[in-house]
Parts: C-alpha cells; structure tokens; sequence
C-alpha cells in the first residue's frame, strides 16, 4: 500500500488490443503517470487470434478522470478495447428462475453472505413456485409466464425490468425458456446461463437423462455466456464429479445440483470482478 496521506480509491482496468511488444510497459507507464499502485495485474497473448488482454487491480489518489487522460493516448496508440471499473462496486444483477431453487438459492445465500459481488434488485419467472424464495430474502418477484403465443411479449416485459433496474448482469439460473437472438444480442456479454451437462456433450433439454442412458462416469455443469446457439456460447467455467452404473437417472439429477450451484456462482463471481474477457468464441478468465 502506498503510504500517500490522500484518500485511495481502487480500480480494474480491462484492455485487449492486437498482440504486440511494448503494451505492459505502455499502460503501466500510464498507470505510474496517474500515481497508481498495481496491486495485480495478469496478462495473456492469444497465438490464435492474434489477440493480446490485459486485467490491472490498482489503487491510486487520482481522480478516475485523471487516470483515464493518462490511459488514453495509450488505448489510442494501440487500438485497445479497454474499460475501467470501479473495483468492488457490486454488478447490478438480475435473476431469470424457472422452477428448479438450487441455483437460484446458492446465489442469494452467497450475495447475502458478501462473497458475492453483486445486488440484485429483481427476480424473474415464467413460473410462480420461487417467489416464496425470493421473498424470504425481500428481493421484488416478477412472474414472467412464457408460452409458444406470448414469447415475444414476455421478453418485452423482461426488457422492462432490465431498464427499470439499470442491469448490468443476466443470470439464468436453471431458466428453461430460449432466448431471442434479439435478445441475445442486446445482452451480449452480459448474460450467463448454467448447463447442467459437461458441455459440448448432453446439450438441450434432459441432460442428465442422456448422460444416463449414454452411461458416462463423470457428469457435470457448465456456466457460459448466452449466444443465440443453444449452449455454445463461450464457456466461463466447469465442473465435474463421478457417477457410477448404480446410479438412476434421477440421482445423476440430485447429484448434480450442488456442481451446477457452485459452478454457476464462481462464474457470476469472476465475471462480477471483471475477470472474465471474451476471446472471439471463448473467454480468458484471470482468476
Ligand atoms: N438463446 C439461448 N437461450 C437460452 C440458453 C442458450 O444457451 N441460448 N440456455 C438455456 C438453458 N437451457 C439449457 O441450459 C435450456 C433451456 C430450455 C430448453 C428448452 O428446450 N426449452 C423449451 C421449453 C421448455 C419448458 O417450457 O420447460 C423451449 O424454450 O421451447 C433447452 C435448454 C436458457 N435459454
């Protein structure tokens, strides 16, 4: 910590640009310009795409107005995407359930525990069983009901509440109802499902029931970005444990539940503390 008697306030900077020498040098130039104090900084070059990213924790006096006169002629001089983020500031989030409460459940437990860095101003269903859940933790319900005829006007009224609470975050928590691809592309980045198979295999509906009949030995969930493609969108994390013959079809389902919650989670953490960056169809995550 530096010993600088004015008040420090903490920042994550977010870049990618195309992989080239002299970047780190650059942007920590900048970040000593603006007095700041890296506190952690992780980087990584693509040899795919080409492709260099870059996530700095600092603290500094400065004003955010005067760290970002220092970062941008360097952003400029290497064509970067970059985003500075307050460091801590909880994500607006919002939580689309649809029947199943464990995932939903394991997010509020951890919110409410403060090891999780968001609020969540809202909960959406297209289902009425979880709004005892969310009333116990005094979070507003939304029922949200979803059919062949009514799709389109109950993504209207999703959009609604998205506006309403300035959210910065969908969670899809064991919701069972397809996205648009308008709405998809509204979101993009900003939305994560959980799949409760180890994804590419068992995607769609009933996962665990083709796990069973296929007689695999590991299953396990996925969290993911929401892409229009039903469960291709770029993978933020995994997680698997053992099954075995004796095991029935409704087991696997059982024993999957705390995999999916606490894969679900972290994902929400790291992307919370922008730890997430998309790399064309895949993430780096700098966990
Ligand atoms: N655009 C996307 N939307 C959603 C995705 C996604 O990847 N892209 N993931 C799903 C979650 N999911 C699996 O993880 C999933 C949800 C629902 C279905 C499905 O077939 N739903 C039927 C209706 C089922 C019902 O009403 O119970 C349907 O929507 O016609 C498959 C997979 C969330 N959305």
């Amino acid at each position: 910590m530096t010993d600088s008697p004015f008040p420090q306030t903490s920042f994550i900077l977010t870049l990618s640009c195309a992989d080239q020498p002299g970047i780190v040098h650059a942007v920590a130039g900048a970040l000593v310009n603006a007095g700041c104090n890296i506190t952690e900084s992780q980087q990584y070059g693509s040899p795919d795409t080409g492709t260099f990213f870059m996530r700095v924790a600092m603290s500094t006096a400065a004003a955010r107005t005067a760290l970002e006169a220092q970062l941008a002629p360097v952003a400029t001089a290497f064509g970067m995407t970059w985003a500075l983020h307050d460091d801590g500031a909880p994500a607006r989030t919002l939580i689309l359930a649809s029947k199943a409460a464990h995932c939903l459940n394991d997010l509020l437990f951890q919110q409410r525990s403060g090891t999780l860095p968001i609020e969540i101003p809202a909960i959406v269903s297209n289902h009425t069983e979880l709004a005892d859940l969310a009333a116990f933790y005094g979070i507003p319900f939304h029922h949200i009901p979803v059919t062949p005829d009514t799709r389109e006007a109950a993504e209207d009224a999703l959009r609604a509440v998205i506006a309403e609470h300035n959210i910065e975050l969908v969670v899809l928590a064991r919701y069972m109802q397809i996205l648009s691809d308008g709405l998809c592309s509204e979101l993009v980045g900003r939305a994560i499902n959980i799949h409760h198979s180890f994804l590419p295999s068992f995607k769609g509906a009933r996962p665990y029931h083709q796990a069973h009949t296929r007689g695999v030995k590991l299953i396990g969930a996925t969290a993911h970005y929401v892409t229009p493609a039903l469960d291709e969108g770029p993978i933020i994390e995994q997680e698997v444990i053992r099954v075995d013959h004796a095991r029935s079809a409704e087991q696997f389902v059982a024993i999957g539940r705390d995999v999916e919650g606490r894969t679900l989670t972290q994902a929400v953490q790291w992307h919370a503390e922008h730890r997430v960056l998309l790399d064309g169809g895949r993430t780096i995550v700098f966990n």
